[in-house]
């Protein structure tokens, strides 16, 4: 039986950022990043008032098309849930089209908003992470980017055939990255679309550059947990960063700078951002360097999960 939420109730998630790929492993591999946008949710007696703050304000809809709102909406919805009215304040940091995320952690906020409210009433019908990260990765097709947002840290991510369903079912597990180990973003201020990004990449690929990218993102796993040493290696990949090369110039160009400076630097998610990880301080004269490319240089902590207060 569907329950309905009081009038006055209200949440504030916390969602963090997140870079997909990390190098090697397209489409699987996945990392939290200190970067938040914030969504306060409070039940009202009827309709719905949407605001937002801060990126992306003038572009996304305010209205029942705004992403969170969806997400919050199928959120309350999975839980059985139902809301007579919802005031949805977004405080937005997280840069758009910039591949860090900002679309997964929309899902990610919203459900987490949803979450919480439902917490309040029905605790028994709180959606549980692999319940958030399935939800999540449905809305918005990017397993690496939602399940790094819900979990926090390093994750893995990956897919299976559900039987009897056309769905598939998503699943995740987050690793405790080395604590030695930074993230770096160059942030260029110019947008990318992921779309068009992925529209560039190959059909097919040639066994060799398979097996060559599974050896590196097997050793990401052990490289971002135990043996930093090893991230230069372990971020190399032939699968889709010199595809996207062309509609990445200033990205290509930067990632190859970092890298030849000795900097395990890569492609964040579809791009345009440079995602460094490193245990070493990122050096004054490439910051002077970047910023002189139009690029923000952001010093992020790995992130912890979605928060709800
Ligand atoms: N906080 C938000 N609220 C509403 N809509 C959002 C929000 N963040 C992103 N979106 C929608 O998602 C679009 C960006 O999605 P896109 O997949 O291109 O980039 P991204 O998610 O920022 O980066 P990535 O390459 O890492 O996936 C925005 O143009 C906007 O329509
Ligand atoms: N793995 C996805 C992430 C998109 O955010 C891609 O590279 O297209």
């Amino acid at each position: 039986m569907t329950q309905t939420l009081p009038v006055g109730i209200s949440v504030t998630a916390r969602v963090p950022a997140s870079s997909a790929n990390l190098g090697a492993g397209f489409d699987c591999l996945g990392l939290a990043l200190g970067l938040y946008d914030e969504i306060t949710v409070t039940t009202t007696g009827s309709g719905l008032d949407v605001r937002v703050e801060g990126e992306g304000a003038q572009e996304v809809p305010w209205g029942p098309s705004h992403l969170v709102v969806r997400a919050l909406e199928r959120g309350l919805e999975a839980a059985g849930v139902w809301a007579d009215g919802l005031d949805v304040v977004c405080r937005n940091v997280i840069p758009h089209s910039r591949g860090l995320g900002s679309s997964a952690s929309a899902a990610v906020g919203g459900l987490a908003a949803a979450n919480g409210l439902v917490r309040k009433v029905a605790p028994e019908r709180v959606l549980d992470d692999a319940q958030l990260v399935q939800l999540a990765s449905e809305f918005e097709g990017h397993p690496d980017n939602a399940s790094a947002s819900v979990l926090g840290g390093a994750v893995v991510s990956w897919s299976e055939a559900d039987a009897g369903c056309e769905q598939r079912r998503y699943r995740a597990v987050s690793l405790r990255v080395h604590r030695d180990i930074k993230a770096v973003a160059l942030v260029p201020s110019v947008r990318s679309s992921t779309a068009h990004t992925r529209g560039l990449l190959p059909t097919l690929v040639p066994h060799r550059d398979a097996a060559f990218n599974v050896s590196r993102a097997a050793l990401a796993v052990v490289a971002l947990t135990e043996r930093p040493d090893l991230l230069m290696s372990a971020t190399e990949d032939l699968l889709h960063q010199a595809q996207r090369a062309p509609a990445l110039p200033l990205t290509t160009k930067w990632v190859s700078a970092l890298r030849s400076a000795g900097i395990p630097a890569m492609v964040s998610g579809a791009g345009p951002t440079v995602l460094a990880l490193t245990t070493e301080p990122f050096p004054d004269e490439l910051r002077a360097a970047a910023q002189a490319d139009d690029l923000s240089v952001l010093a992020l902590e790995v992130a912890d999960g979605v928060q709800v207060d």
